[in-house]
């Protein structure tokens, strides 16, 4: 792991963690996107897979209300998932996972030069979600993760997926071109395959119908500046509402005299 410290990033001698680091910076400036194969490798991938299976098999998923288009077949059972903070010992690698992710994304976020990076203080993240979703046709509306600056702002995605055949299974993600970027990104959910892309409006995107159940792992990397702004922009509107509710309590209250 690079000793990521506040003052100044240091490799500790890790080139693996160097040469990710710059082709994820590379891709992100380049495109707003990255993926990286072969993330944990075959034995840490299955370590994480085995986790998720055996949190599904407890009984542990509760049914997600994700941003999917409701399919006209009321009955379809829709996508499970489970919130995870990263410290449960019930899932040590996907704690693991997790860790890599921040790891990755915040040395990269304080080496010089990066970029687009750049612009971004990158502190802290949302809950991780392990979703497990039903092949049964499916698929998740166009949308962008993050419209209007709530603070999430790059997006990461771990697909667990063996064997996955596009042609039989459909599933692929489709980020859609935009001005800034004229070719789309058709992404399939492969096995052991880590996917960023920025969570604002240059990455609109939506997943395919997939025929075959598909398990996948998600999580957003925070901005300090814009959650915080964010957080002041729903505190004064929070203010604003209470203020409107008591001066029209005054009101009618003044009319019951
Ligand atoms: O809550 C939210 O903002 C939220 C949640 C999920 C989500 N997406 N988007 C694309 C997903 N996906 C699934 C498989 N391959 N890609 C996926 O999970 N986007 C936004
Ligand atoms: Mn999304």
């Amino acid at each position: 792991k690079a000793a990521v410290n506040q003052k100044e990033v240091e490799f500790d001698g890790d080139h693996v963690l160097q040469s990710i680091c710059l082709s994820f910076i590379e891709d992100m400036n380049t495109f707003g996107i990255s993926v990286l194969d072969d993330f944990l490798g075959n034995e840490r991938g299955n370590l994480v897979y085995e986790e998720v299976i055996n949190l599904h098999r407890a009984g542990l998923f509760t049914d997600g209300q994700l941003v999917r288009n409701e399919t006209k077949n009321k009955d379809i059972r829709g996508d499970e998932i489970i919130w995870l903070v990263g410290n449960e010992s019930a899932c040590p690698n996907i704690t693991g996972l997790i860790n890599d992710i921040d790891c990755i994304v915040l040395t990269a976020n304080k080496l010089p030069n990066n970029g687009q990076l750049g612009k971004y203080k990158i502190d802290g993240r949302t809950k991780a979600m392990v979703a497990c979703y039903p092949g049964n046709g499916a698929h998740y509306v166009k949308h962008v993760d993050n419209p209007n600056k709530d603070g999430r702002v790059l997006t990461a995605i771990y697909y667990l997926n063996k064997n996955w055949d596009r042609k039989i299974h459909g599933g692929r993600l489709r980020i859609f071109p935009t001005e800034e970027r004229s070719q789309a990104a058709d992404i399939d959910p492969i096995f052991d395959r880590m996917l960023f892309f920025w969570s604002d409006r240059r990455n609109p995107h939506e997943v395919l119908p997939s025929f075959r159940t598909s398990h996948y792992f998600s999580l957003k990397e925070n901005d300090i500046k814009e959650i915080n702004e964010n957080l002041r922009k729903l505190i004064s509107g929070a203010c604003d509402d209470l203020r409107d509710t008591l001066k029209q309590f005054r009101e009618e209250d003044t009319y019951d005299k």
